[in-house]
């Protein structure tokens, strides 16, 4: 027989990842549910942006980020699992039942869906035989800037992440091209005004057509492009093709008949701002969550994370403290405390 939980977090972004924290704070036995391979959620797209928007935090990588994101996570130790994607949840009386697509059940008394947009895919370049080049120079996200110094790069997109590469990559890159099927870009203004500065190329009305391999065809060597207006089409030596098309949303969980949650959209749950949902016992926290004044933000998420566990907290206990604890409050904090403090004290020299 399984152990009951008193939370299953399904979602290892942000948001669960945080909550995974905050309700070992509330001493909550937790269960965090993770389909892919690593956790971190939508912040594994851009391990190489500077999060500048965190209060209190200096400006920080993506990648450093999700470390300190996954550390506090196991401060209280929760159970957590990756590779296991929630395809369904039950409701047995006060029990729910969470489905795993590969045929386990988790128990638990509550449930705190952190789903985000759901299971985060790169749209993929639909060209024949692209496939093939990804082990080498054609990129869906950009996982390390080593790999594109002194390179000759062609990025295919126009919006924010796709300008905010460009942005970055030139001063490393030989040269920085961006080919973009619409009229005008669609990245925020100012961003697309440092991308032509730092002397970005821009080609609007115009998509990649062909990839052409280099000899062993390990690698792309030539990327044929065409104006959809003039119907010019030209070929171009590249070194590295990076692709910003967006994102496939995979919204696959589905609940019992026994569970209802409101839907926004396609795919955001109303709910309230403590993070209930209209459904006893379920929760929800970040990018899923809708409610008015809602941020989908970093910031965002963890104010979600804090109000859904503490709504928990109180569902499960009663007479619990309803709204959030000061961290000094907690007995694990005080015998760590004192080491850091004693650091701290140390005159730097
Ligand atoms: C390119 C980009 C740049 C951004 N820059 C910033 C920024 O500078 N500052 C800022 O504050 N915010 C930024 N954001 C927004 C921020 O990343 C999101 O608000 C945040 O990641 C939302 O966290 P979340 O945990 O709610 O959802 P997500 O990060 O989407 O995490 C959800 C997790 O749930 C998992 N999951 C989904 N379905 C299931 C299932 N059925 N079973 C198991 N697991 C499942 C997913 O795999 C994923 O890991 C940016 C977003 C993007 C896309």
């Amino acid at each position: 027989m399984q152990h009951v939980y008193d939370v299953t977090i399904v979602g290892g972004g942000p948001a669960g990842l945080y909550s995974a924290f905050y309700s070992g704070l509330r001493g909550l036995k937790t269960k965090l549910i993770e389909s892919q391979s690593q956790l971190g959620g939508k912040v594994l797209l851009y391990p190489e942006k500077l999060i500048w928007d965190i209060g209190g935090h200096p400006p920080i990588l993506g990648e450093k980020f999700v470390k300190q994101l996954i550390q506090q996570a196991k401060t209280f130790d929760p159970t957590i699992l990756t590779n296991t994607k929630v395809d369904f949840i039950e409701q047995q009386e006060n029990l729910f039942i969470v489905h795993t697509a590969t045929g386990e059940r988790h128990y638990s008394k509550t449930v705190l869906l952190a789903v985000g947009g759901g299971i985060i895919n790169p749209q993929k370049l639909t060209l024949e035989g692209a496939e093939k080049y990804e082990m080498s120079n054609l990129h869906y996200t950009v996982q390390s800037y080593k790999r594109f110094v002194n390179r000759d790069i062609l990025i295919s997109g126009g919006g924010n992440a796709a300008i905010d590469w460009a942005v970055e990559l030139s001063p490393i890159a030989k040269s920085v091209t961006v080919v973009y099927r619409k009229e005008t870009l669609s990245a925020h203004e100012a961003t697309v005004k440092e991308a032509i500065d730092a002397g970005v190329l821009i080609e609007c009305n115009t998509t990649i057509t062909k990839l052409l391999a280099n000899d062993d065809k390990t690698a792309i060597q030539l990327v044929r492009c065409e104006n959809s207006k003039t119907k010019e089409s030209y070929t171009r030596q590249i070194d590295e093709v990076i692709i910003s098309h967006g994102y496939n949303c995979e919204a696959s969980l589905t609940f019992d008949e026994a569970i209802s949650i409101p839907k926004k959209d396609d795919y955001y749950f109303e709910g309230k701002a403590t993070g209930e949902t209209v459904q006893p016992g379920i929760f929800a926290a970040g990018d899923i969550l809708s409610f008015e004044g809602k941020i989908n933000l970093l910031l965002g998420t963890f104010q979600d994370a804090a109000n859904a566990v503490n709504s928990i907290k109180t569902y499960l206990e009663p007479t619990a403290y309803r709204h959030g604890m000061v961290s000094s409050h907690n007995e694990l904090f005080k015998e760590k405390n004192r080491s850091i403090i004693e650091k701290e004290l140390v005159p730097s020299h």
